[in-house]
């Protein structure tokens, strides 16, 4: 039997974790024989070769992805315009896959399961979404035989972190951002985890194992985190509610509504008792009716024991002699609702120096429930859809003396 050769592209936070894992105590990867031999990194310096005995450092990306002895490839680096292309010669040289690359799979991961299957390898990428929790496998077998309605939950671990830090520890939005790039949390560009995109893109993926379609980013609504303060967790919390940021993908009447945006969440949802870096996912379905699973969403350890559960997987089809199951078929036509058929309750944050909330409801001629205080406005309204709340953004623009904080949809 010879030994199973892996190769890194990236040994970064991740990619490290993936190393400590293995180095460490994992017998499954130690009996199917198999090992990391070389990674690819920017830069290299003695002391840093120094700590990865047996693994030979190279900047020279293609020199793993060509090396004819390496049989998988792990891609733990990030970025889609070097990575794309990175990972088509990877299969194209016979190799497997397995990435935790959100913003490339999001985008471009049809068309390299297509690529993978046709040189009968694997490609796999648990630790693309929500870090340490076993979604992805659990929604492509667990629930082979269920009919999804709704994937809700935190999917991105930097703005759980950092609503946190704000909320409980008193911290200023950016000491927390900067805390959470300190441990490895955000990416690169925090922008991706702030504003919503990671947590779309992750969207975007749990919609192809969930509902089998291929939406794309310009199919979810999306807002980030950086408009709220300790004043928006305040008024939440007069009636009954905290905030959370949600990535939510639900099928009504056979339309999929996706959206990323911080939520108001009733207190005593399970979904409000997840803090730091943590994430969670509700899954509601027909049989099952609903489960929850939460754990770390980010971090290097956390992480990389969903790569390692991948290589797991690939390692064992190799020794088995077969080829790796495809992770997942989406061949669902998309079926984006509308905004009409787009309905939530709302919490609409207002500015103004001289209006009370109740002067300006009617001036917007809306009803609900309000609060207001120190140049803040703050209305709980009835369900209404994302057409009528364009409408409203169009009064509130025409209002004298009336500014938008934001718009935040109510979990229900
Ligand atoms: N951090 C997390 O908690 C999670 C991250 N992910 C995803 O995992 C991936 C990696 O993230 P993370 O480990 O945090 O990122 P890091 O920035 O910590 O690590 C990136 C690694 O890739 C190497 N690298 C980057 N560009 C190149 C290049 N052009 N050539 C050679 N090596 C390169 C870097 O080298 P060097 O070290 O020399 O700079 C570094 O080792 C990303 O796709 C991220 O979205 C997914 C889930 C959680
Ligand atoms: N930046 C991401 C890392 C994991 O995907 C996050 O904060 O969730």
């Amino acid at each position: 039997m010879t030994q199973i050769n892996i190769g890194l592209l990236g040994l970064g936070t991740v990619g490290s974790g993936v190393v400590a894992i293995l180095q460490k105590n994992q017998p499954r990867l130690a009996v199917l024989d198999a090992h990391v031999v070389k990674a690819a990194v920017r830069t290299i310096t003695p002391a840093r070769q120094a700590k990865y005995p047996g693994i030979e450092l190279t900047t020279d990306t293609l020199a793993v992805v060509d090396d004819p002895n390496i049989d998988i490839v792990v891609e733990v680096m990030g970025g889609v315009a070097t990575t794309y292309p990175l990972l088509e010669r990877a299969i194209k040289n016979g190799k497997h896959v397995i990435s935790a690359n959100k913003d490339l799979l999001s985008v471009h991961g049809v068309q390299l399961a297509q690529l993978a299957k046709e040189h009968h390898v694997g490609l796999y990428y648990e630790a693309a979404v929500m870090g340490s929790i076993p979604i992805l496998h659990t929604l492509a077998n667990a629930y082979a035989g269920d009919t999804i309605t709704r994937v809700a939950g935190i999917a991105n671990g930097t703005s759980n972190f950092i609503l946190t830090q704000m909320v409980r520890a008193g911290s200023s939005y950016a000491e927390a951002l900067r805390l959470a790039q300190e441990k490895g949390f955000a990416e690169s560009d925090p922008t991706n985890d702030v504003e919503g995109f990671d947590a779309a893109y992750k969207l975007l993926i749990l919609s192809r194992f969930a509902f089998g379609m291929t939406p794309a980013l310009g199919d979810v609504t999306r807002q980030g985190i950086t408009t709220l303060t300790r004043a928006d967790f305040a008024a939440a919390s007069v009636w009954g509610y905290t905030i959370k940021p949600l990535a939510v993908a639900a099928m009504t009447n056979g339309q999929l509504n996706l959206t990323v945006s911080p939520h108001l969440v009733p207190a005593a949802h399970p979904l409000s008792a997840v803090f730091d870096e943590n994430n969670a996912v509700m899954i509601d379905s027909v049989n099952t009716k609903q489960i929850t699973m939460t754990g770390p969403g980010a971090g290097s350890l956390p992480t990389a024991s969903s790569v390692i559960a991948d290589l797991i997987t690939i390692a064992s089809a190799i020794r088995a002699g077969i080829e790796p199951a495809p992770f997942v078929d989406a061949a669902t036509p998309n079926t984006i609702a509308t905004a009409d058929q787009r309905v939530s309750e709302r919490f609409v944050v207002l500015h103004s120096e001289t209006l009370q909330a109740d002067q300006a409801a009617a001036n917007l001629d809306i009803g609900g429930k309000m609060i207001s205080g120190e140049g803040s406005i703050f209305i709980h309204t009835p369900a209404i859809s994302d057409t009528q709340t364009n409408e409203l953004i169009g009064k509130i623009e025409r209002t004298k003396d009336l500014q938008l904080v934001h718009i935040l949809p109510i979990f229900g």
